[in-house]
C-alpha cells in the first residue's frame, strides 16, 4: 500500500513538474516579449517626441535668422532712404545713391541688389554697374503694395524673377514719400533664394525632410528639397496655417505636408519682428526605418537571451525528469528491499513446513512472556503437544505423508479459539506448543483438551496406531505462577514436559497438566 502510495506520487509529480516548468518558462517568455514591446513602444516613443522637439528648436533657429536677414536688408534700406530724404530739397542725385547702394550691398552676402524706382517705377539709383535701359518696374507687385498703403514700414513681397539678373529674388522694399507725403517712389532690397538655398543646405537633413521659408500669409519662399516650382505656391489651406498658427506661433504635431502629402514629423515658427513663418518636417517614414535598424541589435540580443531561457528551461526540464525517473526507480528498489528483508525476517521466525512459529521465536517469545508475567504479576501457562505414534505413521504412509499430517495438525492448531497474544509453535520434530500468555492453569487444560480433540476431529488415517484408526494427539501443560516460579523458561518447560509424559503414559490422546 504504503508502495503505490509513493509510486503514484511519483508518477503524478513526474507529470506535474514538466508542466509547471514549462508553464513558467511560457510565463516568461510572455514577460520578457511583453517588456520588449512594451520598452520599443516607449522609445519610438520618445523618438517622436525628441524629433518634434528637434523640429521646433531648427524652425525658432530659421526663423530667428530669417528675421535677422530682412533686418540687415532694412537696415540698408533705411540708410538710404535717409539719404534719399535728405536730397529731396535739392534734387535727387541718382550716381550719388548708387555709389551708396554698391557700398551697402557690398557688405551683406545676401543682397542681390539695392534700387530706388520714382513714382512711375523708373530706375534712379541702383547698386548694379549700370541702369538697363527700357525697363519699368511699375508693375511689380511690391510697387502697387507702397503706392497704394502709406506706411512707412518694411514690405516682403514674392519671390520674383530679377529682370537684371534672372536670378530668383526676394523683394524687401520701402514707400519713398515726397515732402506733401504724395508717393514718390520704392526703395528696393532683393535677397537672393540662393542665400537661403545655400544657408539651408548647411543642415544635415535626409532627402525626404523639409525646410519651408514662407511670408506670414502662408506664399512659399524657399522649400527645401523642392524643386523652384514650389516657390510662390499658398498653403493657406494646410494645416499649418488652418489649425496650428492659429493657436500658437511655434510648436510641433505630425500630419501630412500640403506641399507633397508625405506624413512628417513637423515643428513650425513664427518670427517675431516680420512674421516669417519657417517650418521644418523630418520624414516619419524614414524616421521609422532609421528607428528599426537601431532596434535591431537591442531585439537580437533579447532574442539571443529568450532562447537561452528556453534552452535552460528545457535543460531543467530534462533534469528534472532524469531526477523524477531515477527518485522513482530507487523509491521502487528500496520497497522491493523492504518486502524481502520482510519476508526474510517472518521466515526467520516460521517453520518452513508448517508455516507456525519455529523454535527460535518459540524460545524468544517464552522468554519475553516470563518476563512481563513476572513484572505484571500475571501468570503464562505452557502447552506441549506430540503426536502419538507418528515414528509408525511415518513409516506406514512414508515421510512425505508424514510432512502432510504434520502440516493438517498444525492447522488444527492454527483453528483453534486463541487469543491475538497466544503463540502456537513447531516446538521440534512431531512436538508442537502453544504459550498462553495470562492463562491460567485450568484455561490452559482446557484448550489442550481442545487441541486433542481438534486433531482427532480431523481424523487422519492411522492404521498402526495402537489406540484409534486415525491420528491423535497428546498434550501437556503447566503454568508459571509470579508469586511462587522463577521466570526461566526451561523450568516451565520441563514441567510441560512431564504433563506430557503423564499423558502419553497414561494411554495417549489426551491433555495432563502438571502436578
Ligand atoms: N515425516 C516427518 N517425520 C518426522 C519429522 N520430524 C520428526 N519425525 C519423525 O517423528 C518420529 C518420532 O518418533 P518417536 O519420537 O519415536 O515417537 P512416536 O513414534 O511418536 O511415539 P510416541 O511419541 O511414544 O507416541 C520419528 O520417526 C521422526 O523421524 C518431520 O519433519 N517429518
Amino acid at each position: 500500500m504504503k508502495f503505490r502510495r509513493r509510486t503514484d506520487r511519483a508518477t503524478s509529480l513526474n507529470r506535474s513538474l514538466p508542466r509547471s516548468i514549462a508553464l513558467a518558462g511560457l510565463l516568461l517568455t510572455i514577460a520578457v516579449t511583453g517588456l520588449n514591446l512594451w520598452t520599443m513602444r516607449e522609445a519610438w516613443r520618445d523618438t517622436l517626441i525628441q524629433s518634434e522637439q528637434m523640429a521646433v528648436n531648427l524652425s525658432l533657429s530659421q526663423a530667428r535668422q530669417a528675421d535677422d536677414t530682412i533686418l540687415q536688408t532694412e537696415l540698408s534700406l533705411r540708410e538710404v532712404q535717409h539719404q534719399l530724404l535728405s536730397q529731396m530739397a535739392t534734387g535727387v542725385n541718382g550716381a550719388a545713391l548708387s555709389d551708396t547702394m554698391q557700398e551697402l550691398a557690398s557688405r551683406l552676402p545676401q543682397l542681390h541688389g539695392l534700387f530706388y524706382y520714382d513714382g512711375t517705377g523708373k530706375w534712379i539709383a541702383t547698386s548694379e554697374r549700370q541702369i538697363p535701359k527700357g525697363i519699368n518696374n511699375a508693375d511689380r507687385e511690391y510697387f502697387h503694395f507702397h503706392r497704394q498703403n502709406p506706411r512707412d514700414s518694411i514690405h516682403i513681397g514674392p519671390v520674383i524673377r530679377s529682370r537684371s539678373t534672372g536670378e530668383l529674388v526676394i523683394p524687401v522694399s520701402l514707400r519713398v514719400n515726397d515732402a506733401a507725403g504724395g508717393f514718390n517712389g520704392v526703395l528696393l532690397a532683393t535677397i537672393r533664394v540662393d542665400y537661403f538655398r545655400h544657408y539651408y543646405s548647411y543642415y544635415e537633413l535626409g532627402p525626404q525632410d523639409v525646410l519651408v521659408l514662407m511670408l506670414a500669409d502662408s506664399t512659399v519662399l524657399y522649400a527645401r528639397p523642392m524643386p523652384d516650382s514650389y516657390i510662390g505656391k499658398n498653403l493657406s489651406s494646410s494645416h499649418l496655417f488652418q489649425a496650428m498658427l492659429a493657436s500658437s506661433d511655434k510648436g510641433s504635431g505630425q500630419w501630412r505636408a500640403a506641399l507633397d502629402g508625405q506624413a512628417r514629423i513637423f515643428g513650425f515658427a513664427r518670427s517675431e519682428r516680420y512674421g516669417l513663418v519657417v517650418a521644418a518636417g523630418y520624414d516619419k517614414h524614414t524616421l521609422l526605418r532609421n528607428w528599426i535598424k537601431g532596434q535591431v541589435e537591442d531585439v537580437m540580443l533579447d532574442l539571443a537571451l529568450l532562447l537561452g531561457i528556453v534552452l535552460l528551461g528545457a535543460y531543467v526540464l530534462s533534469q528534472a525528469r532524469r531526477s523524477l525517473r531515477y527518485q522513482q526507480e530507487l523509491t521502487r528498489l528500496r520497497d522491493e528491499l523492504t518486502a524481502v528483508n520482510l519476508s526474510l525476517e517472518n521466515l526467520a521466525h516460521a517453520d518452513g513446513l508448517t508455516g507456525l512459529a519455529n523454535r527460535r521465536e518459540f524460545d524468544l517469545f517464552l522468554q519475553q512472556s516470563l518476563l512481563d508475567a513476572a513484572q505484571q504479576g500475571q501468570p503464562v501457562s505452557l502447552i506441549l503437544m506430540d503426536i502419538d505414534y507418528f515414528k509408525r505413521y511415518n513409516d506406514t504412509y512414508g515421510h512425505v505423508a508424514g510432512d502432510a499430517c504434520l502440516q493438517a495438525v498444525a492447522a488444527a492448531l492454527k483453528g483453534l479459539a486463541l487469543r491475538a497474544s497466544d503463540k502456537v509453535a513447531r516446538y521440534g520434530g512431531e512436538e508442537f506448543a502453544i504459550i498462553l500468555p495470562g492463562a491460567t492453569g485450568a484455561d490452559a487444560l482446557s484448550i489442550a483438551g481442545a487441541a486433542v480433540k481438534a486433531v482427532s476431529a480431523r481424523n487422519i488415517p492411522h492404521n498402526s496406531s495402537s489406540i484409534a484408526a486415525h491420528v491423535t494427539l497428546s498434550a501437556g501443560c503447566a503454568t508459571f505462577q509470579p508469586e511462587s516460579d522463577r521466570p526461566e523458561p526451561q523450568a516451565l518447560i520441563e514441567q510441560a514436559d512431564e504433563a506430557l509424559y503423564l499423558a502419553k503414559h497414561g494411554g495417549r490422546n489426551q491433555a495432563r497438566r502438571s502436578a
